[in-house]
């Protein structure tokens, strides 16, 4: 955003500038924390604090223009014809332009040219294809405040997606804004804002009132020309309304033209989704990473799309695991059928041409749309008897579904056939984007510009012959229209009707009656050949608009198909296999792989078994650094999301019971880059699973406890495991180095161990990557050091200590650390009661106890401890 302190650095009073530079300062006052881009002739030009902004933004040359009330104007510009790619970079950055242009005529106009901004680019509502990222969704996000909660709506300018969702909690507001990731972010002017919000992308503060929920809900009513909010599902939902009302007062502001393409708001409610916080989906490595290496990301893998839009619905599918076991075993039996069809080649095969045919309508709908994307829409239409064709013997109620969306289409696909010439220029600008044969009256204008040659090529060779010059021309050029040519030496020989026009170093042009009479006719009919074709293709817009709903209906429908038929190939291409979702509790893995560890490895992956049922409902996984336990976790919690956005599984076989969150604890370097140290994030983040896991959630924590003192970590890491084990019984898988904790696996704990192994051969460390039941017996710390490089020296005195420190355990009075031990803290070496105290304990029955005995009992145990 820009800096607006920046901008109060203002230049003297208006009264004394330029006419020009008065014009700029009223377009500026309208927009002040926003870049100008002042149309001038065949330049963008920025003034003052905008042009300094831009020429250290956009690395472009920072001059003066004149003065203005004495003072130099400082000036940066960028050429028109090149400012999306100036725009693309602002946009990128965060900035937001407004683009004022010149309205009147300057050939027409007295005094200066009137000028006003037309449209305002921000990073959250641009629509131009080269301003947009083709396989991310691009959102404007407005958030509203109230006691309980906060409400969220978001936009899809260039899809035309509407939507909101409330929230309860920090917390969770937090989680829909790793999940929405918008690239802009609307707040109220107001003061405590979590920071989750204050951090987000592009962030905006805006008057307050702007965030109403009555004069919002009017303003929907109005917008969406509705008596009620109810078929949205808004009626009760004051926050989201707001929001909504927040983010449409925005898009108005900055669009400043009607908005055709949002015909409707939608309530996405999160109870529908798996909940994943923000921590989770950067553990997970969803999409992102903190190297930035999307390759070695989920998506990385998974998406095999062929279009952009399959790309974006697929990363939003991601997101947003379901829990409505029939929609994703729909999706499951599709890929099923696809596959065993062989249908997903011939699918993917006809998306090759598709394009983004869901932004090109919103581009259609905003009436921005380009000569090229009408054509690719016409063979994207073209292509879908084809698909019709492959889906048809295809028995799934899902492809059956979106068989039906597609709708038909064929007129719109004639119509544009007939319409748009086969290979459209860039812009519409010059014309030759309609067809011949569409319109009688642009074949007829055409016809005369294009007789137009052989008119003048009889001319040329008529004159010639009358004047008996040889070397005589007939040309045209753009100032001066069409004229005859003679050179200088033959000159004196032109006739007394030629008229001089131009005087050239070797040549006298000339024009007649003929020739100029010819030039009104072919000039004109050029000129109303371009406004014919510019009605004819407005009216290819208005027709359309006019099927705009069934063909984004269509365009949904291909977006699917695409990320099915993507989930197909992968399925093939990778040995997955489907999953099934079932109804009673558990997770039950067999041979199940990490699947990015897997693609991104040249040696085979190790599969790995877990079952979570009744019986066990969380693990304690030992094993040496580098054992694999992390990749362990994470692959069953990668598994467990893919089955429910309807994906096969990197897993022989894989049955999944309800599952309502996935939460990880997973250390992370990137935490640190937010200011908190590694203790707080880790404690925090286990705060928050502690808080929220219940027995359908799957846990993972990785060493927890690490990040502090031993016996602190232990006494932490155990207690969170005993919470939930027992409190919150959720599926948990606890990867630690405290060996201690391994023997909280008793019978009827609902814990039991599993470790990984390693075998040493000689110097070398051969790691199993198998999990195996029970727990490690050793931890093999100082061969990963060496293996990590450690130096000899280091290394041999790490031994020495290791072997003290063993003497040392092996000396004094070993405590078990049983489940039931666990029970006492105090067992801890560090805090052993007396003998006296304890063998008093053994001998007291509670059960056989009145409360006074009790807390006599206690007073008695205290004395003696
Ligand atoms: N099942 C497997 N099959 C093959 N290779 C594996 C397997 N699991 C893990 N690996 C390999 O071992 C490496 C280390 O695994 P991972 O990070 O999961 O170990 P870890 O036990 O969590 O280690 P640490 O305790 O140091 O965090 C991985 O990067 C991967 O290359």
């Amino acid at each position: 955003m820009p800096d607006t302190k920046e901008q109060s650095r203002k230049p003297a009073p208006a009264a004394e500038h330029t006419p020009l530079m008065k014009q700029f300062f009223a377009a500026k006052a309208e927009h002040p924390d926003v870049l100008l881009f002042f149309r001038m002739g065949d330049f963008y030009e920025l003034f003052f604090d905008d042009a300094r902004k831009a020429a250290r933004l956009l690395d472009i040359t920072l001059t003066q223009r004149g003065n203005s009330a004495g003072q130099p104007i400082p000036m940066a510009g960028v050429p028109h014809h090149a400012a999306e790619g100036y725009l693309a970079r602002l946009v990128a950055l965060g900035e937001s332009v407004a683009i004022c242009e010149q309205i009147g005529d300057p050939a027409t106009s007295k005094g200066i040219v009137e000028r006003k901004v037309v449209r305002i680019v921000t990073p959250g509502t641009v629509t131009d294809e080269a301003l947009l990222d083709e396989r991310r969704d691009t959102l404007l996000l407005a958030i509203s405040r109230g006691k309980h909660g906060y409400g969220l709506a978001w936009a899809d300018l260039a899809s035309g997606r509407l939507r909101a969702n409330e929230v309860v909690g920090e917390d969770a507001l937090e989680a829909e804004l790793a999940r929405l990731q918008p690239a802009e972010t609307l707040i109220a002017d107001e003061d405590g804002w979590p920071a989750c919000a204050l951090e987000s992308r592009g962030l905006r503060r805006r008057a307050p009132w702007l965030f109403d929920a009555d004069s919002g809900r009017r303003q929907l009513l109005q917008f969406f020309a509705v008596h009620d909010l109810t078929a949205f599902g808004l009626d009760e939902r004051p926050l989201a309304i707001a929001a909504a009302a927040a983010v449409l007062g925005y898009i108005e502001e900055t669009q400043k033209q009607r908005l055709p393409h949002l015909r409707s708001i939608a309530l996405e409610t999160s109870s529908e989704a798996i909940a994943m916080n923000a921590a989770t989906r950067r553990h997970l490595e969803l999409d992102s990473r903190v190297d930035g290496d999307v390759k070695a990301t989920l998506l990385g893998v998974l998406d095999s799309t062929v279009t952009p839009m399959g790309g974006r619905l697929l990363r939003r599918w991601l997101h947003r695991p379901l829990r409505d076991r029939r929609v994703v075993g729909e999706r499951h039996h599709a890929v099923q059928t696809l596959i065993e069809h062989r249908a997903d080649d011939a699918l993917r095969e006809a998306f090759r041409s598709l394009g983004d045919m869901e932004r090109i309508l919103s581009r259609v709908a905003l009436r921005s749309a380009r000569p090229r994307d009408l054509s690719t829409l016409r063979d994207g239409l073209s292509l879908l008897p084809a698909v019709r064709e492959i889906l048809a013997p295809l028995d799934s109620p899902r492809l059956a579904a979106l068989h039906a969306e597609l709708g038909e289409h064929d007129a719109t696909a004639h119509a544009l056939r007939s319409a748009i010439v086969a290979q459209p220029p860039l812009l519409a600008r010059d014309g030759g984007v309609i067809a011949d044969d569409y319109d009688v009256e642009l074949d007829e204008l055409r016809r005369l510009s294009t007789n137009a040659d052989q008119f003048l090529i009889d001319l040329e060779a008529r004159e010639r012959e009358a004047t008996g010059i040889a070397n005589l021309k007939v040309g045209y050029n753009r100032v001066h229209g069409y004229f005859i040519e003679i050179s200088k030496g033959q000159s004196d020989r032109a006739p007394v009707h030629y008229t001089r026009r131009q005087t050239l170093t070797g040549a006298e042009r000339y024009i007649t009656e003929e020739l100029k009479g010819f030039e009104d006719k072919v000039l004109s009919a050029r000129e109303r050949a371009l406004a014919r074709e510019k009605l004819l293709y407005d009216g290819v817009l208005d027709l359309l608009n006019a099927v705009l709903e069934p063909l984004r209906q269509c365009a949904l429908a291909l977006s699917e198909l695409d990320v099915l038929a993507g989930f197909a190939e992968r399925a093939q291409a990778l040995d997955w296999n489907r999953p099934t979702l079932r109804d009673d509790p558990g997770i039950r893995i067999e041979r199940g792989r990490h699947p990015v560890v897997e693609a991104l490895r040249d040696a085979p992956f190790e599969p790995n078994d877990l079952v979570f049922d009744d019986a066990t409902r969380m693990y304690v996984i030992t094993g040496p650094n580098m054992g694999g336990k992390s990749t362990f976790m994470r692959q069953n919690a990668l598994i467990v999301l893919l089955a429910c956005i309807g994906s096969f599984v990197p897993a022989s076989r894989a049955e999944i019971g309800p599952i309502d969150r996935i939460l990880t604890r997973i250390g992370a370097g990137d935490d640190l880059a937010r200011g908190q140290s590694t203790f707080m994030v880790e404690m925090s983040e286990t705060a928050y699973i502690l808080h929220h896991a219940s027995e359908q959630s799957l846990v993972l924590m990785d060493e927890i406890g690490r990040g502090t003192s031993t016996y602190d970590g232990l006494a932490l890491a155990d207690a969170v495991a005993r919470q939930l084990a027992a409190a919150n019984r959720s599926y948990t898988l606890f990867a630690t180095h405290y060996f201690e904790l391994t023997a909280l696996a008793e019978p009827g704990s609902g814990i039991a161990n599993l470790h990984l192994d390693a075998v040493e051969h000689g110097d070398a460390l051969v790691f199993m990557h198998a999990v195996r039941p029970g727990p490690a017996n050793r931890s093999f710390g100082l061969q990963v050091a060496a293996l990590a490089g450690l130096p000899k020296a280091a290394l041999q005195q790490a031994r020495t200590r290791l072997a003290e420190l063993e003497a040392q355990s092996r000396d004094a009075p070993h405590v078990p650390l049983s489940a039931a031990a666990l029970d006492q803290p105090q067992q801890f070496g560090l805090f052993a009661p007396s003998s006296a105290a304890l063998d008093a304990l053994a001998g007291i029955d509670p059960d056989e106890l009145t409360p006074k005995q009790a807390l006599e009992a206690l007073y008695r145990l205290k004395a003696l401890a």
